[in-house]
């Protein structure tokens, strides 16, 4: 009864393991954890039922050894009965013959007084002694046939004491098979005991195995679903959005055919039109640097190629008190390029390109120089410098003051600004040297031997131009970079240089 109740509950369990495989197995999803905790659940699966078939395969075989122990009784109980009943007919055809002997026996004691009788009245006549001769035969007869009997019953009650002796060694062999019988159906019964208690253990076992087993399963398979449940909705979107990026990579090479075709046909008109447009350009490039180098060589001719400029500062205290230090340089009010100094009672008449006065500011001074700068951008090599004596006025003219700088610095910031106008056309490198010529020596004030002395040279490709060989340079991108330099070995002569 145990054992067919461990059995079903064995077989719901199996249709229960059954179902939750086919649970599991539709839901091909990405590959994740789960899809890995799905087959080492499945993994678990398998091995628990081979497990159950291991034991179930051992049940089997426990009851193939039961049902042929149990055979083998049955047979030998079989021939035990069979010999009985053989031993009891023996006995019964035994005794009856021993009763049959024995009425015999008991007929034949019953005879002889009859037999005497008749021998007496025989003697006396032929007629009787004929039959008294018979009758002596007669009873010759009979005795042997007596001893005869007697024999037999001899025999017989030998036979019998046989037989019995005989049964009594069949009853005590009977009662040796029954003993033995019985003893063997009794260990029979033990192992049968031991094996049913073994065969119930192993299934116990293996169903409470089976039970945390699929307890843990049903865990597991829990946590998958809840898992699942909650990946759903991601999956919804990922797949979504899977579909939505197959379609987009499906219609990719049209869309991009398309856009190559369209971007093709625009960039070769934009092509097309920076390229009328870099034509136009160069044309009106052309036209202004020729009209450009018009104009320098106009100003060139106009101005000379070299042009002289004074600005008389205005007097300081330095310059004394009274009204000589005052009236040391008078103007032409109607040309600004003819300057008198008065010296020693006669006046000194100086003709200049141009003469600022004292109220002559930064802005009007560096007017006038501008347009050199341009001329630089434009490919002419400038030299701006300043000359006169101590206290004259040449560092404020060329470098001026942070509120009021002067040339150096304005004509830097329109540099620059030119450059950066026209970066989109053209590529400008401007490099800062810094030098020094003293009592006829060259020095590199940049350098890192500022006292080392440098040389003039020719160019060597017949240009004409002069150059410094190892002359440290500085690559600048702005004013500041330049003021950088110059603070780290600020200029010492009132000079700008361009080139
Ligand atoms: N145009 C001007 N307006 C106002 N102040 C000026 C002007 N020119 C020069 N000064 C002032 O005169 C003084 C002397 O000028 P500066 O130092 O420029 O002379 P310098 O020629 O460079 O002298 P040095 O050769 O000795 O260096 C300075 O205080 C300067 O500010």
């Amino acid at each position: 009864m145990r054992n067919e109740r461990l059995r079903q509950e064995m077989k719901a369990r199996e249709g229960e393991l059954r179902a939750l495989r086919q649970q599991q197995q539709p839901a091909p999803c990405l590959p994740c954890e789960h899809v890995q905790e799905n087959g080492r659940l499945q993994e678990r699966l398998a091995q628990l039922q081979r497990e159950v078939e291991e034991a179930r395969a051992k049940l089997g075989e426990l009851d193939l050894e039961v049902q042929q122990k149990t055979n083998r009784l049955a047979e030998v109980e079989l021939r035990l009965k069979d010999s009985l009943a053989e031993k009891a007919q023996e006995e019964e055809r035994l005794s009856r013959r021993l009763r049959d002997s024995q009425e015999t026996i008991a007929s034949l004691k019953a005879q002889p007084p009859q037999v005497k009788w008749v021998l007496l009245t025989v003697v006396e006549s032929s007629k009787a002694k004929q039959a008294l001769c018979e009758s002596q035969s007669r009873n010759q007869y009979l005795q042997e046939q007596v001893g005869m009997q007697r024999q037999v019953l001899k025999e017989m009650e030998q036979q019998l004491q046989s037989s019995q002796k005989t049964a009594a060694q069949l009853r005590a062999q009977i009662m040796l098979y029954e003993a033995e019988l019985e003893r063997a159906h009794g260990q029979m019964l033990e192992e049968m005991q031991a094996m049913e208690d073994e065969k119930n253990r192993a299934i116990e076992e293996a169903f409470s195995r089976a039970q945390v087993e699929m307890k843990a399963v049903h865990e597991n398979l829990a946590g998958v679903r809840t898992n699942l449940l909650t990946l759903q909705p991601a999956l919804r979107t990922l797949t979504n959005d899977y579909n939505s990026l197959k379609r987009q990579v499906r219609d990719f090479p049209l869309l991009l055919q398309e856009t190559l075709r369209s971007a093709r046909s625009e960039i070769g008109q934009a092509i097309e039109e920076v390229n009328s447009a870099n034509r136009e350009l160069l044309r009106k490039y052309r036209r202004e640097l020729q009209l450009r180098k018009k104009c320098h060589n106009e100003l060139v001719r106009l101005k000379g190629n070299i042009r002289v400029f004074g600005r008389v500062r205005p007097i300081t205290k330095e310059d004394g008190v009274g009204a000589e230090a005052a009236s040391a340089v008078t103007f032409d009010p109607d040309d600004d390029a003819v300057l008198h100094l008065s010296h020693k009672g006669k006046q000194v008449s100086f003709e200049l390109d141009k003469v600022f006065p004292p109220k002559a500011t930064q802005e009007d001074v560096f007017r006038e120089v501008q347009a050199l700068v341009t001329s630089c951008i434009d490919g002419y090599n400038v030299c701006i410098f300043a000359y006169g004596q101590t206290g004259a006025g040449k560092t404020y003219t060329m470098e001026g003051t942070a509120a009021n700088p002067g040339i150096n610095q304005r004509a830097l910031q329109l540099l620059f600004a030119e450059v950066r106008s026209k970066a989109a056309d053209w590529d400008y490198a401007i490099t800062v040297s810094v030098a020094e010529i003293y009592n006829e020596a060259l020095r590199d004030l940049l350098g890192k031997e500022p006292q080392e002395k440098l040389e003039i040279k020719l160019c060597p490709d017949g240009s004409g131009q002069l150059y410094v060989p190892g002359l440290t340079e500085f690559r600048v991108q702005s004013v500041e970079d330049i003021n950088k330099v110059r603070r780290d070995e600020p200029l010492r002569v009132g000079t700008l240089h361009m080139w």
